[in-house]
């Protein structure tokens, strides 16, 4: 579905990702970890196409996208979530994810009735449907996250990026987001998700990718990665001898 060979971005003097090589299958939950500064964001910017690669390739279903911009990513399939939600202001949370819906997979839905009656699915699907006409900026923390996945999803993405959905939420609030996005990939999506809640990226992950300096220092199944003692060297800091 996506592959990445020597994927870098500098910033300045700053290499941010750092010849960063990985694939994702398809229906695949691929879990991105690393401490605050890594590249993450960096990474997930480049897929979706919010920054341009400074070196590297990446190909969307056999398909080079490094250089078309964003819209031209989601018309193909890709969409994502962002660490910073962003809900379109004065607006209600239905024409929020209606607005999702119309510039979508295959160029979105044309028809502003048929755009908002997928929105209104999409928000059942992640539990907001009790909230369709509440405003976006009354929603609170757990809710926002909800709106910010069902406005992704109602692109009806191939390949959905989650970045930092679970942060700041409760134990009870990141076990229903887990739920949620195993749902999301029972439906045939694949999902690259950028985690620090580290349970949840061991519950979800198929295989967990580590960044650290913006370089990938390990890959693999989740078991064995979490106990890598480079990885929790990168997390933890080292032991005192
Ligand atoms: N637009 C930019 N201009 C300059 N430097 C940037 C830019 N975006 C990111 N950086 C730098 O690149 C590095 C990686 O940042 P990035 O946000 O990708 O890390 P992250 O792993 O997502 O961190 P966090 O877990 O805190 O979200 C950081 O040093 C950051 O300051």
């Amino acid at each position: 579905m996506l592959q990445a060979k020597g994927l870098t971005k500098r910033f300045a003097g700053l290499v941010s990702v750092d010849h960063v090589d990985f694939s994702l299958a398809r229906n695949e939950i691929l879990g991105l970890i690393g401490p605050n500064g890594a590249g993450k964001t960096t990474l997930v910017n480049m897929i979706s196409g919010t920054l341009r690669p400074s070196e590297g390739e990446l190909a969307f279903k056999g398909e080079r996208i490094d250089t078309l911009p964003s819209y031209r990513r989601a018309h193909l399939g890709i969409a994502r979530t962002f660490q910073v939600m962003k809900p379109f202001p004065g607006l209600s949370t239905l024409d929020n994810v209606a607005v999702g819906a119309m510039f979508g997979t295959g160029g979105g839905e044309k028809s502003r009735a048929k755009a908002r009656e997928k929105a209104r699915e999409w928000l059942e699907f992640t539990g907001l449907g009790n909230r369709l006409e509440a405003s976006a900026d009354s929603l609170g923390g757990p809710d926002r996250k909800r709106l910010e996945f069902a406005k992704a999803l109602a692109m009806e993405p191939e390949l959905l990026l989650l970045d930092e959905v679970m942060a700041g939420l409760t134990a009870v609030e990141v076990d229903q987001v887990v739920e949620l996005i195993k749902k999301i990939r029972d439906q045939g999506v694949t999902i690259l998700v950028i985690e620090h809640v580290i349970k949840a990226i061991r519950s979800l992950s198929d295989r967990v990718l580590v960044l650290h300096h913006g370089e990938a220092i390990a890959e693999g199944d989740p078991a064995t990665v979490l106990e890598n003692p480079q990885v929790v060297e990168a997390y933890l800091g080292k032991r005192r001898a």
